[in-house]
């Protein structure tokens, strides 16, 4: 009973009147014209884009509440990481890192969402849930969540609601385990993609897409630490600089839009027009254990590629390929694992509507539409549409060599 009351608080319906049905996980499609949206392919050509563009305006509300998700998650992932005290990190039970503004942050979008968007239907996929939350030894670590959400609503000022308890939040954050899938609207939401970058002190972001019928129609993505320059291999010291990070979203057949998370006016971006592979950067995981530098090298000497790789977390990759700062991104993990939707949902749009193009090493377009995971051969390539082909082979040719028993 209590989540029932925690969450009709949150949009506001009497807490004694059935639980509203929008809030349970969302399935069918709330108007029937989304489902004409099945024409959208993740490589969008330009008769496609004309086809959708008289119904690109049907996500526009979902857009505004998603950059306003997006940006209080950053406030509060900013304050966290100034700050940042040993007892905010965790480990999970697969060793990966998750601290106070991965929950944090969590709370807040699906908080933001649900206000905004009251009379929808509400679903989200994310990667974080309350489990160990909920063990007894966690009651600092929740305590300090749930203030750190109170005070970021507070400071916004937009909602008149009264402070979550911390039961609410770890209802909030299991609002976030829908199955996804190929039916309805679903949100997809990484709050802290790249957890080790932010305990670094480097990049990581905040991703938020949303799904219809299978297909990604939407993204943010917001990036902190990212400066609003390029971060080719030329102007690397942009890194280092201080900056007030980097919002960038995608509307399906809309392009997609950088602006400072400070709230300077968008600016339209583009990915690399490049067609010479010498000239072409390219991006991959900072982290090794991610993705296969040995790898991702062989293909970038096969392709004749100078410039040495840009090594930087989480899908910040996706934002600064969207603008041009490189132009591949390379992305190898160890057999077997498998990679999630959240990982990618939003990243992949941002940088499909600036003109790029995605698929994993067999070259076949990525579906977000099987569940929590992505269901991929080997690795995912992001480039351009010129460079593809001859990705595609250099990735094919060194995944060959790899196989092959050395001598
Ligand atoms: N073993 C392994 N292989 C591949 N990928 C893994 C692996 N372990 C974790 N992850 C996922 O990587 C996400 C971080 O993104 P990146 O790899 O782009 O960042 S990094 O440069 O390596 O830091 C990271 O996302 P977050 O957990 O949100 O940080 C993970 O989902
Ligand atoms: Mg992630
Ligand atoms: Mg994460
Ligand atoms: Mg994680």
């Amino acid at each position: 009973m209590a989540s029932i009351t925690a969450v009709a608080r949150l949009v506001h319906i009497n807490p004694s009147s059935k639980l509203n049905p929008s809030l349970v996980s969302a399935t069918k499609p709330l108007f029937t014209f989304f489902s004409l949206k099945s024409s959208y392919s993740p490589i969008v050509s330009s008769s496609a884009a004309s086809l959708t563009s008289s119904r690109a305006m049907s996500y526009d509300k979902q857009l505004i509440a998603a950059k306003k998700a997006a940006s209080l998650a950053s406030l509060l992932c900013q304050n966290v990481q100034k700050g940042l005290l040993q007892s905010d990190v965790q480990s999970k039970s697969d060793k990966s890192p998750v601290t106070v503004a991965d929950y944090g942050s969590q709370v807040l979008v699906s908080f933001v969402l649900q206000q905004e968007l009251p009379s929808q239907a509400f679903s989200l996929v994310a990667e974080e849930d309350s489990g160990d939350l909920r063990k007894e030894d966690s009651q600092e670590t929740l305590q300090r969540i749930t203030k750190l959400v109170n005070d970021t609503i507070a400071s916004d000022g937009s909602y008149k609601v009264s402070p979550l308890s911390e039961s609410d939040v770890l209802t909030i954050i299991d609002c976030g385990t829908s199955e996804g899938g190929s039916n309805g609207q679903h949100w997809v939401l990484d709050p802290i993609d790249g957890t080790k970058g932010f305990l670094r002190g480097d990049q990581y972001a905040i991703a938020l897409g949303l799904l219809d019928e299978g297909k990604v129609v939407l993204g943010v993505l917001a990036c902190p630490n990212l400066p609003l320059e390029s971060i080719n291999n030329k102007n690397q010291n942009a890194l280092t600089k201080s900056s007030s990070g980097c919002l960038f979203y995608a509307q399906l057949s809309c392009g997609t839009y950088m602006e400072s998370l400070s709230g300077s006016p968008p600016v339209k971006v583009h990915v690399s027009d490049t067609e010479n592979p010498e000239e072409a950067s390219f991006f991959e995981s900072y982290e090794a254990a991610h993705s296969s530098h040995s790898l991702s090298g062989s293909i970038a000497n096969k392709l004749g590629v100078k410039a040495p790789p840009v090594r930087i977390d989480s899908q910040a990759k996706y934002g600064a390929l969207s603008r041009g700062d490189g132009a591949i991104y390379l992305r190898f993990p160890n057999k077997g694992y498998r990679e999630k939707i959240w990982d990618h949902a939003a990243g992949y749009i941002v940088v499909a509507e600036a003109g790029g193009v995605a698929s994993d090493a067999s070259g076949k377009p990525l579906d977000f539409s099987k569940g929590r995971y992505l269901d991929l051969d080997t690795g995912i390539i992001v480039t351009n549409r010129k460079l593809m082909p001859a990705v595609l082979k250099a990735v094919q040719d060194s995944l060959k060599e790899q196989a092959l028993p050395s001598l």
